[in-house]
């Protein structure tokens, strides 16, 4: 099994921030901002979707990749750490999926 983690890649992403665009797409799509990031996070979100139906594997495991990586930079461009994230669903194992949905339409 694979020892890479979502933890490592966004630490690539936050190193490719901190260094020069060129080479790096990363780099490209954060100075493009968090718009365009979103769109194309939106974009790959619809390709995970068609790969799902198509019931192609590892095409879903593709664009799943390309999800996440989408997904992280999205984040990284707003400022929201995984770990934000972490915690969130963290938060969330306290209680079944059907609980946090009603106490969602209680707020
Ligand atoms: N995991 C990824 C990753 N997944 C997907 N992609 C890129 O995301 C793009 C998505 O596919 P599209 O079909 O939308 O691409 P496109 O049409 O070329 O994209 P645009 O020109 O529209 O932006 C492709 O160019 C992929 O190469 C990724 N690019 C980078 N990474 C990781 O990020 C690291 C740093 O990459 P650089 O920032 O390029 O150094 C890499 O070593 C990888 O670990």
């Amino acid at each position: 099994m694979s020892r890479f983690t979502v933890h490592d890649l966004a630490a690539t992403i936050d190193a490719r921030a901190a260094t020069g665009g060129e080479a790096s797409y990363t780099r490209k799509l954060l100075d493009k901002g968090a718009e365009h990031c979103a769109r194309k996070l939106g974009e790959e979100a619809v390709e995970t979707v068609i790969a799902a139906i198509g019931n192609d594997r590892d095409h879903l495991v593709a664009e799943s990749a390309d999800l996440v990586f989408h997904l992280l930079v999205l984040l990284k461009s707003r400022g929201v750490k995984l770990e934000d994230v972490e915690a969130a669903l963290e938060k969330r194992t306290s209680m079944s999926g059907l609980e946090e949905k009603a106490s969602r339409k209680r707020d």
